[in-house]
């Protein structure tokens, strides 16, 4: 992915259905430039000062903690089949991203296997859970449990049924077969895993789980998975890079506006849809970057934040273009391009006379696939739909690296230009206090009498 215009494509804004939005394309930029730069600036500024409790993930590029990771992977490579990874939210999307993304496509089905497979665990179903065990063998699984907070239900959950199945299988040696991946200091994972003698690996404290991927908490998942997580780092690197250009070579920044402006002119979704099945948790990743940064109150009253959509294209154009194309005019929709698959696929022609099947014949997968991209983005605006295009030129670890850390820059730009806290997320703080409360953790007593008084059954 080289850092110019060409990889945003910018052309849709000048559609008839982004000045509907009130954005009037390249005016907007001439406008807004150099706000666009003092809130880079200030963020740049922020991160020099070493102080920020937040813009830690900035520095994640430049692979600190690459040398231990990869030597903990090279440590367990050929002996495990399998990592079973528990966490949630920012401690499994990323990983789940990057492996989706970059291993082969039916990785966990190939007889021959060049790297581990590996198993996501992000929610509290005891089916899923106890159904994966049931066919994992113990003595060849890793376990890597990853909590910034150290304390997560979920997350702490899933570990005590993987610690019981190890213990429990393999006995003694159990503890050789969990990775912890925490808070250097606080949250109960980091002292357990001590105790435990569990190896472990850092989240850096100025790095919040939606921004950790290129920390341990998305490396080790992918170094183990057979990622090429230099690369992926590499990439990163470039988007930090490409950043410091001024607005008008800035495509971070410009498409930061773009969604800034989307939002301020009542365009309050922001459907996600990258055009190939192997990004499609990157919708889920960004979903959760974007929805916990910018869901915010504002400093002086009100709400900010845009709602985001995922989607996968070309399947959900099937199910859900019907509402964007003639639907209200609330949204902005983001499509991500991949120039060139991995594949040289093609359809053959297997059904030579049938001549209205022949446009498909010897047709690449690749170039169906960007033309249903384009045929929908080009509709999209005909009806006034706001729109544009992220393009890959394919998808290899240094590419998605510069996406990953492209978004989270676009995402710090648009909290910059809202004036609110981009980095911490008070609202999802609630629930879970209130979840504790309903299963009886010690602590948690008052919030439990205040449930039952509001009529909650709490036993
Ligand atoms: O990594 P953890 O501390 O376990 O947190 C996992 C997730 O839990 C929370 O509910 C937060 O809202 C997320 O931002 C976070 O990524």
């Amino acid at each position: 992915m080289t850092y110019t215009r060409r990889m945003v494509n910018l052309k849709n804004v000048t559609s008839d259905g982004v000045g509907t939005a009130g954005l009037d394309w390249p005016n907007a930029l001439e406008q807004h430039a150099s706000r666009l730069e003092a809130a880079r600036d200030a963020i740049l500024q922020r991160h020099a000062s070493g102080q920020d409790p937040y813009l830690g993930w900035i520095d994640l590029p430049d692979g600190e903690v690459l040398g231990e990771v990869q030597a903990l992977a090279a440590q367990y490579a050929g002996e495990f089949d399998d990592l079973v990874v528990l966490g949630i939210g920012g401690s499994s999307l990323g990983g789940l991203t990057v492996l989706t993304a970059l291993q082969h496509p039916y990785h966990n089905l190939m007889r021959e296997r060049p790297a581990l497979r590996v198993h996501f665990i992000d929610n509290v179903d005891g089916d899923v859970i106890t159904g994966l065990l049931e066919v994992l063998d113990p003595a060849r699984t890793l376990v890597n449990v990853i909590s910034k907070s150290g304390t997560t239900t979920e997350t702490m959950a899933a570990y005590l049924t993987c610690k019981a199945w190890l213990q429990q299988h393999v006995g003694e040696g159990y503890a050789r077969q969990i990775i912890a991946t925490t808070d250097p200091q606080k949250g109960i994972l980091r002292p357990l895993a001590q105790r435990e003698g569990y190896a472990t690996l850092p989240v850096p404290p100025n790095v919040g789980g939606r921004f950790s991927v290129l920390s341990a908490v998305g490396l080790l998942p992918a170094a183990l998975g057979g990622v090429d997580v230099e690369a992926l780092l590499r990439g990163a690197r470039r988007a930090n890079e490409a950043f410091r250009a001024g607005a008008h070579d800035n495509a971070i920044l410009q498409t930061a506006l773009v969604n800034w402006l989307a939002g301020e002119a009542g365009r309050n979704i922001l459907v996600f849809m990258p055009y190939s099945t192997r990004l499609r948790y990157l919708s889920d990743w960004f979903a959760q970057l974007w929805a916990e940064s910018l869901g915010k109150h504002k400093p002086g009253g009100g709400h900010t934040g845009t709602t985001p959509v995922k989607a996968v294209g070309t399947t959900d154009q099937h199910s859900q273009v019907q509402l964007y194309r003639e639907g209200p005019s609330d949204k902005l929709v983001v499509f991500v391009r991949v120039d060139a698959p991995d594949r040289d696929a093609r359809i053959p022609n297997a059904e030579p006379n049938e001549p209205e099947m022949n446009y498909l014949a010897d047709a690449p997968y690749g170039r169906l696939m960007n033309a249903e991209l384009v045929a929908t983005a080009h509709a999209l605006a005909q009806a006034g739909q706001m729109n544009y295009t992220l393009s890959l030129e394919r998808i290899d670890a240094e590419q998605l690296g510069h996406l990953l850390q492209f978004l989270m820059l676009q995402t710090a730009v648009v909290g910059e230009l809202l004036g609110i806290n981009a980095f911490d997320q008070p609202g999802v703080e609630l629930g879970k206090v209130l979840t504790y409360a309903l299963m009886g953790r010690p602590g948690f007593d008052q919030q439990r009498e205040e449930l039952r008084a509001a009529g909650v059954q709490v036993d």
